[in-house]
């Protein structure tokens, strides 16, 4: 049975949530009071749904079941978790977290407060224990982070219980040290916007130049190894030390006016406020966001080829799905086992507007990986040294995959023996195939750089079904060389 969310306040970030869940298959209640809140998490959930499924080759959870609460006992009834994100005021939020509390003492409730602390917020709790910030960031169906921010009341159980459920749902939760107002990234983010409000209030930049000077160099440089790391690669090959040395003194100059914070007047607001309609008024904010979350879902799958940094948690979110994808798709083993299911992502698609040939390789491999996971020849098989090498493909091209196409690997076995394995790869849309790859594959000892048997629990997986495919009628087109006539 799917687990249950309840998602207290459904703005900006309770939406969001929402989308998190939901598209990870938990239900979801909602509860907001705005009429207008129905229609705003159908739109939130319409970008999660464009962008989130892209960030993975494997097929996203079914969706969970949304709905719509009237009071907060409806939404919290039966709840597993419980996360607030209503307006940011103290005694707000205190009187959100009794109501729950009055009908779900237990159940985790973590807040998405930006700043305040976990201790502020279970003063007067029913159940301090159960509360706790869990603060994440926007848009939340896409970026991992979430600060876990707790106090002595919260026992160790609720806080790795916590943790492990946010991971599920593909979330990186950073568990803070100690609790502090505003956590660690908002203190950080703080200091950036304060000072980007004085380099616009004092004429020496606009906001399209400040958004520039960000984007065009240390954004990227922080979207993929943060402060420190950057840093130390700038003190050259003395490293940390020698940057130290250079640019510590610089910080008492000083450069910037951190502790100041400009008058937020109507000339100041009129001020960033002109200068954004001009910078970005043209854009509706759900266009804004689509832009966002695409870019977002270019960055995020180049760190995942690299295993780095955000793109090594989604990775890590792939490994723990892998194993259930796989055993509630093989199906019966005397026929071809579909192994993998994909969606043709943007960067699939070639200038002849579909999807791209390089990709049902790409495709195919997926395929062949997923079936030598599948009998045994996994990662801790590879780090042995043996795997499975491919010496020929044969790729037959019979229709054509468009963006957002679904997909599906499946792959018979044509032979094998205890160095060789010959498949065969259909790719396909629904019931229409949309290339064949015919493929053969050694078995080799990766250190000697030659073929040699697969060991004697891999061949125990791989006979048997290599036999119950040797009675499935041969697939058309194995053996073709390009240029034969078919038919
Ligand atoms: N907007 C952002 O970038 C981020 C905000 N946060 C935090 O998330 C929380 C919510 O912020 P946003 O979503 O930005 O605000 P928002 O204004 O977009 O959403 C707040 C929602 O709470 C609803 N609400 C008001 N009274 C309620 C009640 N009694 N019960 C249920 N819902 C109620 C409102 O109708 C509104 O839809 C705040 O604590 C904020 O600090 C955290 C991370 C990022
Ligand atoms: C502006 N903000 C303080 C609400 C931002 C956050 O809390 C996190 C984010 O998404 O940047």
């Amino acid at each position: 049975m799917a687990r249950k969310a309840a998602i207290i306040g459904g703005g900006v970030i309770g939406g969001g949530w929402a989308a998190r869940f939901l598209l990870n298959g938990w239900d979801v209640a909602v509860l907001d009071p705005d009429p207008e809140s129905e229609r705003k998490i159908h739109a939130v959930l319409d970008n999660a749904r464009r962008s989130l499924p892209a960030l993975s080759d494997l097929p996203i959870p079914e969706e969970g079941r949304l709905t719509f609460a009237s009071s907060i006992e409806d939404a919290v009834q039966d709840a597993d978790y419980i996360q607030e994100s209503v307006p940011e005021r103290l005694e707000f939020k205190r009187d959100v977290l009794a109501r729950i509390q009055a009908v779900a003492p237990n159940v985790p409730v973590g807040s998405s407060t930006s700043g305040f602390r976990p201790s502020q917020l279970q003063e007067g709790a029913i159940n301090p224990g159960a509360v706790f910030v869990a603060h994440p960031f926007n848009p939340v169906y896409l970026l991992p982070l979430v600060e876990i921010v707790t106090s002595p009341a919260n026992e160790p159980e609720l806080v790795n219980r916590v943790q492990e459920t946010l991971r599920d749902v593909g979330m990186y939760p950073l568990h803070i040290r100690k609790e502090i107002d505003a956590h660690i990234a908002d203190r950080l983010l703080e200091a950036v916007w304060r000072e980007a409000l004085w380099l616009v209030r004092d004429g020496i930049a606009t906001t399209a130049e400040i958004d520039d000077a960000i984007r065009m160099a240390f954004g990227l440089r922080w979207a993929q190894m943060g402060l420190f790391e950057t840093y130390r690669i700038a003190g050259g090959e003395a490293g940390m030390r020698h940057f130290l040395a250079q640019f510590g003194p610089a910080l008492k100059w000083p450069w910037t006016r951190l502790t100041e914070v400009p008058d937020f007047d109507d000339a100041l607001v009129d001020l960033i406020a002109g200068q954004s309609d001009r910078q970005s008024g043209h854009h509706s904010i759900r266009e804004l966001e689509r832009i966002r979350d695409s870019n977002l879902v270019g960055i995020l799958r180049a760190l995942k080829d690299r295993n780095w940094g955000a793109g090594k948690v989604l990775r890590d979110h792939d490994e723990r799905r892998r194993s259930g994808v796989l055993d509630a798709m093989v199906g019966d083993l005397d026929q071809p086992l579909v192994m993998a299911r994909m969606q043709v992502l943007p960067g699939w698609i070639d200038y002849n507007s579909h999807m791209t040939e390089s990709r049902y390789l790409f495709a195919a491999s997926e395929t062949t990986d997923a079936f030598l996971r599948f009998i045994g020849a996994d990662m801790d098989y590879v780090a042995g040294g043996h795997s499975y090498y491919t010496v020929e493909t044969h790729i037959m091209h019979l229709g054509e995959g468009k963006l957002g196409d679904r997909l599906t690997g499946s792959l018979q076995v044509l032979h094998a023996d205890e160095k060789r394995l010959h498949v065969f790869i259909r790719i396909s849309r629904g019931e229409d195939v949309l290339a064949t790859l015919e493929q053969m594959l050694l078995h080799v000892d990766m250190k000697a750089g030659r073929s040699c048997p697969a060991a004697a629990a891999i061949l125990d997986r791989l006979m048997p079904i290599a036999q119950a495919h040797a009675s499935l009628p041969r697939p058309e087109g194995v053996g073709r060389h390009v240029g034969q006539r078919s038919g």
